[in-house]
Protein backbone atom coordinates (compact mmCIF):
# COMPACT_ATOMS: atom_id res chain seq x y z
CA UNK A 1 0.00 0.00 0.00
CA UNK A 2 3.10 2.53 1.17
CA UNK A 3 4.31 1.89 -1.94
CA UNK A 4 1.47 2.56 -4.14
CA UNK A 5 0.71 6.04 -2.34
CA UNK A 6 4.75 6.78 -3.38
CA UNK A 7 4.01 5.78 -7.00
CA UNK A 8 0.97 8.08 -7.07
CA UNK A 9 2.99 11.10 -5.28
CA UNK A 10 5.81 10.45 -8.32
CA UNK A 11 3.13 11.04 -10.91
CA UNK A 12 1.63 14.25 -9.34
CA UNK A 13 3.80 16.96 -10.85
CA UNK A 14 5.33 19.64 -8.17
CA UNK A 15 4.50 22.77 -7.59
CA UNK A 16 6.92 24.54 -9.29
CA UNK A 17 6.55 22.56 -12.91
CA UNK A 18 2.90 23.57 -12.64
CA UNK A 19 4.00 27.07 -12.13
CA UNK A 20 6.55 26.91 -15.00
CA UNK A 21 3.30 25.12 -16.95
CA UNK A 22 1.34 28.18 -15.65
CA UNK A 23 3.63 30.98 -17.16
CA UNK A 24 4.26 29.49 -20.32
CA UNK A 25 0.98 28.80 -21.29
CA UNK A 26 -0.32 32.43 -20.18
CA UNK A 27 2.90 33.69 -22.45
CA UNK A 28 1.58 32.13 -25.57
CA UNK A 29 -1.81 33.17 -25.22
CA UNK A 30 -0.67 36.60 -24.30
CA UNK A 31 1.29 36.02 -27.82
CA UNK A 32 -1.68 34.66 -29.64
CA UNK A 33 -3.98 37.93 -28.96
CA UNK A 34 -1.21 40.26 -29.82
CA UNK A 35 -1.16 38.42 -33.20
CA UNK A 36 -4.46 38.66 -33.21
CA UNK A 37 -5.35 42.23 -33.07
CA UNK A 38 -2.35 42.91 -35.03
CA UNK A 39 -2.82 40.60 -38.38
CA UNK A 40 -6.83 41.07 -38.15
CA UNK A 41 -8.66 43.66 -38.93
CA UNK A 42 -10.72 46.04 -36.72
CA UNK A 43 -13.52 45.72 -39.01
CA UNK A 44 -13.11 41.36 -39.07
CA UNK A 45 -12.43 41.43 -35.36
CA UNK A 46 -16.08 43.34 -34.42
CA UNK A 47 -17.85 41.07 -37.44
CA UNK A 48 -15.99 38.40 -35.77
CA UNK A 49 -17.41 39.43 -32.34
CA UNK A 50 -21.28 40.25 -33.32
CA UNK A 51 -20.97 36.79 -34.69
CA UNK A 52 -20.29 35.23 -31.99
CA UNK A 53 -22.44 36.94 -29.70
CA UNK A 54 -25.43 36.60 -32.04
CA UNK A 55 -24.48 32.97 -31.87
CA UNK A 56 -25.14 32.70 -28.05
CA UNK A 57 -28.00 35.22 -28.01
CA UNK A 58 -29.60 33.10 -30.48
CA UNK A 59 -28.95 30.18 -27.96
CA UNK A 60 -30.73 31.68 -25.21
CA UNK A 61 -33.50 32.27 -27.71
CA UNK A 62 -32.69 36.43 -27.77
CA UNK A 63 -33.72 37.69 -30.92
CA UNK A 64 -31.16 39.33 -33.33
CA UNK A 65 -32.15 42.53 -35.44
CA UNK A 66 -31.74 43.84 -38.68
CA UNK A 67 -31.65 48.08 -39.36
CA UNK A 68 -32.53 49.82 -42.30
CA UNK A 69 -31.74 53.54 -42.82
CA UNK A 70 -33.48 56.29 -44.35
CA UNK A 71 -31.33 59.13 -45.23
CA UNK A 72 -30.43 61.78 -47.28
CA UNK A 73 -26.88 60.84 -47.72
CA UNK A 74 -27.26 59.14 -51.58
CA UNK A 75 -25.69 60.75 -54.23
CA UNK A 76 -27.37 62.83 -56.86
CA UNK A 77 -29.04 65.58 -57.17
CA UNK A 78 -33.03 64.62 -55.60
CA UNK A 79 -34.26 64.39 -51.75
CA UNK A 80 -34.61 61.39 -50.45
CA UNK A 81 -38.78 61.20 -50.55
CA UNK A 82 -38.81 58.24 -48.30
CA UNK A 83 -37.45 61.10 -45.56
CA UNK A 84 -40.93 62.89 -45.93
CA UNK A 85 -43.19 59.86 -46.86
CA UNK A 86 -41.84 58.41 -43.32
CA UNK A 87 -42.28 61.54 -40.94
CA UNK A 88 -45.69 61.94 -43.05
CA UNK A 89 -46.58 58.31 -42.22
CA UNK A 90 -45.02 58.13 -38.78
CA UNK A 91 -47.35 61.23 -37.56
CA UNK A 92 -50.25 59.25 -37.22
CA UNK A 93 -48.44 56.45 -36.05
CA UNK A 94 -47.57 58.20 -32.77
CA UNK A 95 -49.27 56.83 -29.44
CA UNK A 96 -49.26 57.42 -25.89
CA UNK A 97 -45.84 55.55 -25.40
CA UNK A 98 -43.95 58.40 -27.09
CA UNK A 99 -43.45 60.81 -23.81
CA UNK A 100 -42.31 63.60 -25.79
CA UNK A 101 -43.82 64.48 -29.05
CA UNK A 102 -44.34 67.97 -31.28
CA UNK A 103 -48.10 69.28 -31.49
CA UNK A 104 -48.88 71.94 -34.07
CA UNK A 105 -51.81 73.40 -35.74
CA UNK A 106 -51.81 74.31 -39.34
CA UNK A 107 -53.89 76.53 -41.76
CA UNK A 108 -56.70 74.84 -43.58
CA UNK A 109 -56.49 71.27 -40.66
CA UNK A 110 -59.41 70.56 -38.48
CA UNK A 111 -57.40 69.02 -35.58
CA UNK A 112 -53.78 68.92 -33.58
CA UNK A 113 -50.72 67.42 -36.17
CA UNK A 114 -48.51 65.61 -34.04
CA UNK A 115 -44.70 64.84 -35.11
CA UNK A 116 -41.65 62.66 -33.82
CA UNK A 117 -38.61 64.54 -31.79
CA UNK A 118 -35.19 63.41 -32.59
CA UNK A 119 -33.98 61.18 -30.74
CA UNK A 120 -37.45 59.50 -30.36
CA UNK A 121 -38.66 55.73 -31.03
CA UNK A 122 -41.76 54.45 -32.10
CA UNK A 123 -42.87 50.85 -32.28
CA UNK A 124 -45.61 50.18 -35.20
CA UNK A 125 -46.69 47.08 -35.67
CA UNK A 126 -47.34 45.69 -38.99
CA UNK A 127 -48.82 41.77 -39.34
CA UNK A 128 -47.82 41.52 -36.25
CA UNK A 129 -44.41 41.95 -36.81
CA UNK A 130 -42.87 44.92 -34.32
CA UNK A 131 -40.99 47.67 -36.39
CA UNK A 132 -39.10 49.86 -34.16
CA UNK A 133 -38.09 53.63 -35.69
CA UNK A 134 -35.88 55.85 -34.34
CA UNK A 135 -35.93 59.55 -35.63
CA UNK A 136 -32.28 61.24 -35.25
CA UNK A 137 -30.33 63.84 -36.74
CA UNK A 138 -26.75 63.65 -38.00
CA UNK A 139 -24.03 66.76 -38.54
CA UNK A 140 -24.95 68.00 -42.18
CA UNK A 141 -22.37 66.29 -44.15
CA UNK A 142 -22.61 64.93 -47.29
CA UNK A 143 -26.38 66.20 -47.52
CA UNK A 144 -26.60 63.47 -44.40
CA UNK A 145 -29.16 65.56 -41.71
CA UNK A 146 -32.29 63.82 -40.80
CA UNK A 147 -32.29 60.20 -40.79
CA UNK A 148 -34.43 57.50 -40.11
CA UNK A 149 -33.63 53.94 -38.51
CA UNK A 150 -36.18 51.02 -39.06
CA UNK A 151 -35.58 47.70 -36.12
CA UNK A 152 -37.09 44.70 -36.94
CA UNK A 153 -35.96 41.45 -36.07
CA UNK A 154 -34.04 40.02 -38.25
CA UNK A 155 -36.17 37.19 -39.48
CA UNK A 156 -38.30 39.70 -40.99
CA UNK A 157 -36.51 40.99 -42.83
CA UNK A 158 -38.03 39.49 -46.30
CA UNK A 159 -41.14 41.14 -45.26
CA UNK A 160 -39.96 44.66 -44.03
CA UNK A 161 -38.41 44.84 -47.26
CA UNK A 162 -41.25 43.56 -49.58
CA UNK A 163 -44.07 44.69 -47.70
CA UNK A 164 -43.82 46.52 -45.01
CA UNK A 165 -41.83 49.63 -47.06
CA UNK A 166 -44.43 49.44 -49.54
CA UNK A 167 -47.30 49.64 -46.75
CA UNK A 168 -45.52 52.75 -45.42
CA UNK A 169 -45.56 53.91 -48.89
CA UNK A 170 -49.13 53.14 -49.75
CA UNK A 171 -50.77 54.49 -46.71
CA UNK A 172 -49.09 57.94 -47.18
CA UNK A 173 -50.60 58.02 -50.51
CA UNK A 174 -53.82 57.14 -49.53
CA UNK A 175 -53.41 59.73 -46.88
CA UNK A 176 -52.30 62.50 -48.52
CA UNK A 177 -54.97 61.92 -51.48
CA UNK A 178 -57.51 61.97 -49.07
CA UNK A 179 -56.71 64.81 -47.42
CA UNK A 180 -55.18 66.16 -49.94
CA UNK A 181 -54.55 70.31 -49.42
CA UNK A 182 -52.64 72.11 -52.10
CA UNK A 183 -49.28 73.36 -51.31
CA UNK A 184 -48.07 76.72 -52.81
CA UNK A 185 -43.94 75.88 -52.51
CA UNK A 186 -41.56 78.68 -53.01
CA UNK A 187 -37.40 78.46 -52.79
CA UNK A 188 -35.75 79.40 -49.31
CA UNK A 189 -31.93 78.54 -50.12
CA UNK A 190 -31.85 75.17 -51.95
CA UNK A 191 -35.05 74.01 -50.90
CA UNK A 192 -38.40 74.21 -51.46
CA UNK A 193 -41.05 74.98 -48.60
CA UNK A 194 -44.92 74.65 -48.69
CA UNK A 195 -47.91 76.77 -47.47
CA UNK A 196 -51.36 75.41 -47.81
CA UNK A 197 -52.72 77.13 -51.03
CA UNK A 198 -56.43 78.39 -50.88
CA UNK A 199 -57.06 80.65 -54.23
CA UNK A 200 -60.59 80.27 -54.31
CA UNK A 201 -60.45 80.98 -58.27
CA UNK A 202 -62.13 78.27 -61.00
CA UNK A 203 -62.53 77.65 -64.64
CA UNK A 204 -66.62 78.91 -63.61
CA UNK A 205 -65.09 82.08 -62.25
CA UNK A 206 -62.31 83.06 -64.60
CA UNK A 207 -63.54 85.54 -66.63
CA UNK A 208 -62.56 84.56 -70.41
CA UNK A 209 -64.25 83.81 -73.52
CA UNK A 210 -65.84 80.38 -72.94
CA UNK A 211 -64.23 79.01 -76.14
CA UNK A 212 -60.68 79.30 -74.67
CA UNK A 213 -62.17 78.36 -71.38
CA UNK A 214 -63.10 75.00 -72.62
CA UNK A 215 -60.38 74.61 -75.22
CA UNK A 216 -57.51 74.49 -71.72
CA UNK A 217 -59.99 72.18 -70.10
CA UNK A 218 -60.39 69.98 -72.78
CA UNK A 219 -56.11 70.24 -72.88
CA UNK A 220 -55.79 69.58 -69.74
CA UNK A 221 -58.21 66.80 -69.74
CA UNK A 222 -56.33 65.31 -72.56
CA UNK A 223 -53.24 65.27 -70.45
CA UNK A 224 -54.50 63.63 -67.36
CA UNK A 225 -55.92 61.00 -69.71
CA UNK A 226 -52.78 60.42 -71.85
CA UNK A 227 -50.44 58.41 -69.40
CA UNK A 228 -49.90 55.40 -71.69
CA UNK A 229 -50.05 57.34 -75.02
CA UNK A 230 -46.86 59.96 -73.79
CA UNK A 231 -45.69 56.49 -72.73
CA UNK A 232 -45.54 54.71 -76.59
CA UNK A 233 -44.72 58.19 -78.23
CA UNK A 234 -42.05 58.24 -76.49
CA UNK A 235 -42.24 61.18 -74.79
CA UNK A 236 -42.31 62.81 -70.86
CA UNK A 237 -45.95 62.79 -69.64
CA UNK A 238 -46.18 66.36 -68.75
CA UNK A 239 -47.34 69.89 -70.83
CA UNK A 240 -46.51 73.45 -70.85
CA UNK A 241 -48.25 76.08 -71.39
CA UNK A 242 -47.57 80.15 -72.05
CA UNK A 243 -49.65 82.87 -70.35
CA UNK A 244 -49.06 86.51 -72.38
CA UNK A 245 -51.31 89.54 -71.50
CA UNK A 246 -50.95 92.77 -69.95
CA UNK A 247 -51.18 92.57 -65.72
CA UNK A 248 -54.59 92.07 -64.13
CA UNK A 249 -55.89 89.79 -67.11
CA UNK A 250 -56.09 87.36 -64.63
CA UNK A 251 -52.98 85.27 -65.37
CA UNK A 252 -51.93 84.00 -62.16
CA UNK A 253 -55.88 83.64 -61.29
CA UNK A 254 -55.70 80.78 -64.34
CA UNK A 255 -53.06 79.02 -63.08
CA UNK A 256 -54.99 78.84 -59.83
CA UNK A 257 -58.07 77.71 -61.55
CA UNK A 258 -55.87 75.07 -62.98
CA UNK A 259 -54.77 73.69 -59.83
CA UNK A 260 -57.66 73.65 -58.41
CA UNK A 261 -59.13 71.81 -60.97
CA UNK A 262 -56.21 69.07 -61.44
CA UNK A 263 -55.88 68.89 -58.28
CA UNK A 264 -51.92 70.03 -58.28
CA UNK A 265 -49.40 71.83 -56.32
CA UNK A 266 -47.73 74.60 -57.02
CA UNK A 267 -43.90 75.25 -57.68
CA UNK A 268 -43.55 78.81 -57.67
CA UNK A 269 -40.21 79.14 -59.28
CA UNK A 270 -38.19 82.66 -59.12
CA UNK A 271 -35.64 82.38 -61.87
CA UNK A 272 -33.79 85.54 -59.86
CA UNK A 273 -33.29 82.64 -56.85
CA UNK A 274 -31.11 80.71 -59.58
CA UNK A 275 -27.32 80.71 -58.59
CA UNK A 276 -26.55 77.97 -61.32
CA UNK A 277 -27.52 75.55 -63.92
CA UNK A 278 -26.88 72.78 -61.56
CA UNK A 279 -29.16 74.62 -59.12
CA UNK A 280 -32.10 75.29 -61.59
CA UNK A 281 -31.68 71.59 -62.18
CA UNK A 282 -32.02 70.21 -58.41
CA UNK A 283 -35.18 72.75 -58.29
CA UNK A 284 -36.76 71.15 -61.08
CA UNK A 285 -35.81 67.69 -60.20
CA UNK A 286 -36.98 67.82 -56.48
CA UNK A 287 -40.57 69.15 -57.91
CA UNK A 288 -43.05 66.32 -56.85
CA UNK A 289 -45.53 64.48 -59.20
CA UNK A 290 -48.55 65.99 -59.70
CA UNK A 291 -47.55 69.38 -59.60
CA UNK A 292 -47.70 72.97 -61.83
CA UNK A 293 -44.20 74.49 -61.85
CA UNK A 294 -44.58 78.19 -62.23
CA UNK A 295 -42.25 80.73 -63.84
CA UNK A 296 -43.59 84.24 -63.41
CA UNK A 297 -42.71 87.37 -65.90
CA UNK A 298 -40.11 86.09 -68.29
CA UNK A 299 -40.03 89.24 -69.54
CA UNK A 300 -38.28 90.77 -65.89
CA UNK A 301 -35.43 87.52 -66.47
CA UNK A 302 -32.78 89.44 -68.71
CA UNK A 303 -31.74 85.71 -69.07
CA UNK A 304 -34.79 84.95 -71.43
CA UNK A 305 -34.87 87.75 -73.52
CA UNK A 306 -34.78 87.83 -77.19
CA UNK A 307 -31.18 87.11 -77.83
CA UNK A 308 -31.01 88.33 -81.27
CA UNK A 309 -31.98 92.00 -79.38
CA UNK A 310 -29.35 91.52 -76.53
CA UNK A 311 -25.91 92.44 -77.22
CA UNK A 312 -24.96 89.14 -75.64
CA UNK A 313 -25.42 87.71 -78.96
CA UNK A 314 -22.02 88.23 -79.81
CA UNK A 315 -20.30 86.70 -77.02
CA UNK A 316 -18.44 83.80 -76.70
CA UNK A 317 -21.14 81.78 -75.45
CA UNK A 318 -24.21 82.51 -76.61
CA UNK A 319 -26.39 80.60 -74.41
CA UNK A 320 -24.82 82.61 -71.37
CA UNK A 321 -26.96 85.43 -70.44
CA UNK A 322 -25.93 86.06 -66.57
CA UNK A 323 -23.80 84.25 -64.11
CA UNK A 324 -26.33 82.33 -62.89
CA UNK A 325 -27.94 79.83 -65.09
CA UNK A 326 -28.29 79.56 -69.51
CA UNK A 327 -31.04 79.49 -71.68
CA UNK A 328 -30.39 76.26 -72.27
CA UNK A 329 -30.14 74.91 -69.33
CA UNK A 330 -33.81 76.25 -68.69
CA UNK A 331 -34.82 74.99 -71.86
CA UNK A 332 -33.38 71.91 -71.14
CA UNK A 333 -35.20 71.24 -67.79
CA UNK A 334 -38.22 72.60 -69.69
CA UNK A 335 -38.32 69.88 -72.52
CA UNK A 336 -35.25 68.36 -72.86
CA UNK A 337 -33.54 65.44 -71.50
CA UNK A 338 -33.83 66.62 -67.94
CA UNK A 339 -37.40 67.24 -68.53
CA UNK A 340 -37.94 63.55 -68.87
CA UNK A 341 -36.14 62.42 -65.32
CA UNK A 342 -39.92 64.14 -63.75
CA UNK A 343 -43.16 63.33 -65.17
CA UNK A 344 -46.75 64.24 -64.69
CA UNK A 345 -46.40 67.64 -64.31
CA UNK A 346 -46.90 70.76 -66.05
CA UNK A 347 -44.55 74.08 -66.75
CA UNK A 348 -46.17 77.29 -67.00
CA UNK A 349 -44.76 80.38 -67.66
CA UNK A 350 -45.92 83.88 -67.85
CA UNK A 351 -45.23 86.63 -69.52
CA UNK A 352 -46.54 90.49 -70.11
CA UNK A 353 -44.69 90.65 -73.51
CA UNK A 354 -44.64 87.71 -75.25
CA UNK A 355 -42.27 89.68 -77.98
CA UNK A 356 -39.27 90.33 -75.85
CA UNK A 357 -39.02 86.38 -75.33
CA UNK A 358 -36.17 84.52 -77.14
CA UNK A 359 -37.67 83.15 -80.16
CA UNK A 360 -36.31 79.62 -78.89
CA UNK A 361 -38.58 79.49 -75.69
CA UNK A 362 -41.19 80.13 -78.48
CA UNK A 363 -40.66 78.10 -81.39
CA UNK A 364 -43.61 75.74 -82.09
CA UNK A 365 -43.60 72.81 -79.73
CA UNK A 366 -41.72 73.99 -76.77
CA UNK A 367 -44.53 75.19 -75.12
CA UNK A 368 -47.37 73.24 -75.83
CA UNK A 369 -50.18 75.90 -75.62
CA UNK A 370 -50.12 79.50 -76.11
CA UNK A 371 -52.99 81.39 -73.72
CA UNK A 372 -53.36 84.93 -74.42
CA UNK A 373 -55.20 86.52 -71.56
CA UNK A 374 -57.07 89.76 -73.02
CA UNK A 375 -58.74 92.94 -72.02
CA UNK A 376 -61.66 92.44 -70.42
CA UNK A 377 -64.79 91.28 -72.98
CA UNK A 378 -68.61 91.59 -72.46
CA UNK A 379 -68.02 87.62 -71.65
CA UNK A 380 -66.15 88.21 -69.49
CA UNK A 381 -67.77 91.32 -67.77
CA UNK A 382 -70.98 88.68 -67.56
CA UNK A 383 -68.84 86.16 -65.56
CA UNK A 384 -67.62 89.15 -63.37
CA UNK A 385 -71.20 90.17 -62.77
CA UNK A 386 -72.28 86.85 -61.84
CA UNK A 387 -68.72 86.45 -59.36
CA UNK A 388 -69.28 89.65 -57.57
CA UNK A 389 -73.08 90.46 -57.83
CA UNK A 390 -74.47 86.98 -58.54
CA UNK A 391 -76.95 89.06 -60.70
CA UNK A 392 -77.14 87.26 -64.85
CA UNK A 393 -78.75 90.55 -66.13
CA UNK A 394 -79.22 94.03 -65.64
CA UNK A 395 -80.19 97.51 -67.34
CA UNK A 396 -76.92 98.61 -67.50
CA UNK A 397 -75.36 95.72 -68.79
CA UNK A 398 -76.15 96.87 -72.51
CA UNK A 399 -74.06 100.26 -72.24
CA UNK A 400 -70.99 98.74 -70.89
CA UNK A 401 -70.93 96.22 -72.92
CA UNK A 402 -70.88 98.49 -75.62
CA UNK A 403 -67.61 100.76 -74.10
CA UNK A 404 -66.56 97.55 -73.33
CA UNK A 405 -65.72 96.63 -76.56
CA UNK A 406 -63.92 99.11 -78.01
CA UNK A 407 -61.46 99.80 -74.76
CA UNK A 408 -58.85 98.33 -72.77
CA UNK A 409 -59.61 97.46 -69.51
CA UNK A 410 -58.46 94.59 -67.46
CA UNK A 411 -60.65 92.28 -65.59
CA UNK A 412 -58.67 93.03 -62.61
CA UNK A 413 -59.76 96.88 -62.75
CA UNK A 414 -63.44 95.79 -63.39
CA UNK A 415 -63.53 93.70 -60.46
CA UNK A 416 -62.10 96.24 -58.35
CA UNK A 417 -65.35 98.64 -59.35
CA UNK A 418 -67.60 95.75 -58.42
CA UNK A 419 -66.06 94.90 -54.93
CA UNK A 420 -67.17 98.29 -53.79
CA UNK A 421 -70.94 97.88 -53.39
CA UNK A 422 -72.99 94.95 -52.35
CA UNK A 423 -75.68 96.49 -54.16
CA UNK A 424 -75.69 95.85 -58.02
CA UNK A 425 -77.70 98.97 -58.88
CA UNK A 426 -74.55 101.33 -57.06
CA UNK A 427 -71.77 99.28 -58.08
CA UNK A 428 -72.52 98.86 -62.13
CA UNK A 429 -73.31 102.50 -62.22
CA UNK A 430 -69.94 102.56 -60.52
CA UNK A 431 -68.74 100.62 -63.11
CA UNK A 432 -70.11 102.18 -65.88
CA UNK A 433 -68.86 106.03 -64.64
CA UNK A 434 -65.27 104.23 -64.81
CA UNK A 435 -65.57 103.48 -67.86
CA UNK A 436 -66.50 107.04 -69.44
CA UNK A 437 -63.59 108.06 -67.16
CA UNK A 438 -61.30 105.78 -69.62
CA UNK A 439 -62.95 106.59 -72.57
CA UNK A 440 -62.56 110.48 -72.00
CA UNK A 441 -58.95 109.84 -71.63
CA UNK A 442 -58.89 107.78 -74.21
CA UNK A 443 -60.72 110.30 -76.87
CA UNK A 444 -58.29 112.83 -75.38
CA UNK A 445 -54.85 111.40 -76.01
CA UNK A 446 -55.98 110.37 -79.46
CA UNK A 447 -57.44 114.01 -80.36
CA UNK A 448 -53.74 114.68 -78.76
CA UNK A 449 -52.18 112.00 -81.21
CA UNK A 450 -53.76 113.53 -84.22
CA UNK A 451 -53.19 117.34 -83.64
CA UNK A 452 -49.16 116.38 -83.83
CA UNK A 453 -49.77 114.54 -86.93
CA UNK A 454 -51.39 117.66 -88.14
N1 LIG B 1 -59.65 86.91 -66.05
C1 LIG B 1 -59.98 87.15 -64.77
N2 LIG B 1 -61.02 86.51 -64.22
C2 LIG B 1 -61.38 86.75 -62.96
N3 LIG B 1 -60.75 87.62 -62.16
C3 LIG B 1 -59.70 88.28 -62.67
C4 LIG B 1 -59.27 88.07 -64.00
N4 LIG B 1 -58.22 88.86 -64.23
C5 LIG B 1 -57.99 89.52 -63.11
N5 LIG B 1 -58.87 89.20 -62.17
C6 LIG B 1 -58.92 89.77 -60.80
O1 LIG B 1 -57.82 90.66 -60.66
C7 LIG B 1 -56.89 90.21 -59.69
C8 LIG B 1 -55.48 90.26 -60.27
O2 LIG B 1 -55.40 89.33 -61.35
P1 LIG B 1 -54.17 88.37 -61.62
O3 LIG B 1 -53.16 88.53 -60.53
O4 LIG B 1 -54.68 87.00 -61.86
O5 LIG B 1 -53.62 89.00 -62.94
P2 LIG B 1 -52.20 88.77 -63.63
O6 LIG B 1 -52.47 88.81 -65.10
O7 LIG B 1 -51.58 87.58 -63.10
O8 LIG B 1 -51.42 90.06 -63.20
P3 LIG B 1 -49.82 90.26 -63.13
O9 LIG B 1 -49.30 90.11 -64.52
O10 LIG B 1 -49.70 91.64 -62.58
O11 LIG B 1 -49.31 89.22 -62.19
C9 LIG B 1 -57.32 88.80 -59.34
O12 LIG B 1 -57.16 88.55 -57.98
C10 LIG B 1 -58.77 88.75 -59.73
O13 LIG B 1 -59.56 89.17 -58.65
Amino acid sequence: MASFVLEILRLVPSTSSLLSLYASLSTSLMLLRNAYHEFIPQKLESFVSTKIKNYFSRNKNQPSYDTFIIDNSWEGLSRNKLLDIARFYLSSRIGPKNKIIRIGKFRGEKSFTAGLVKGERIVDVFEGVEVSWFFGDREMENGGGEFFEISFEDKYRQKVYYEYLNHVINTHKAMTEEEKILKLYSRTGRHWESIDFEHAATFDSLAMDYELKKAIMDDLDRFLGRRDYYRRIGKAWKRGYLLYGPPGTGKSSLIAAMANYLHYDIYDLELASIRSDSDLRQAMLNVDRKSIIVIEDLDCNSKVHDRSNSDDSNSDDSNAYASNFTLSSLLNCVDGLWSSCAEERIVVFTTNHRQVLDPALLRPGRMDMHIHMSYCTSQGFRILASNYLDIKDHHLFEEIDGLIQNMDVTPASIAEELMKSDDADTALEGVLNFLKLKKKDKDKIEEEKEADLC
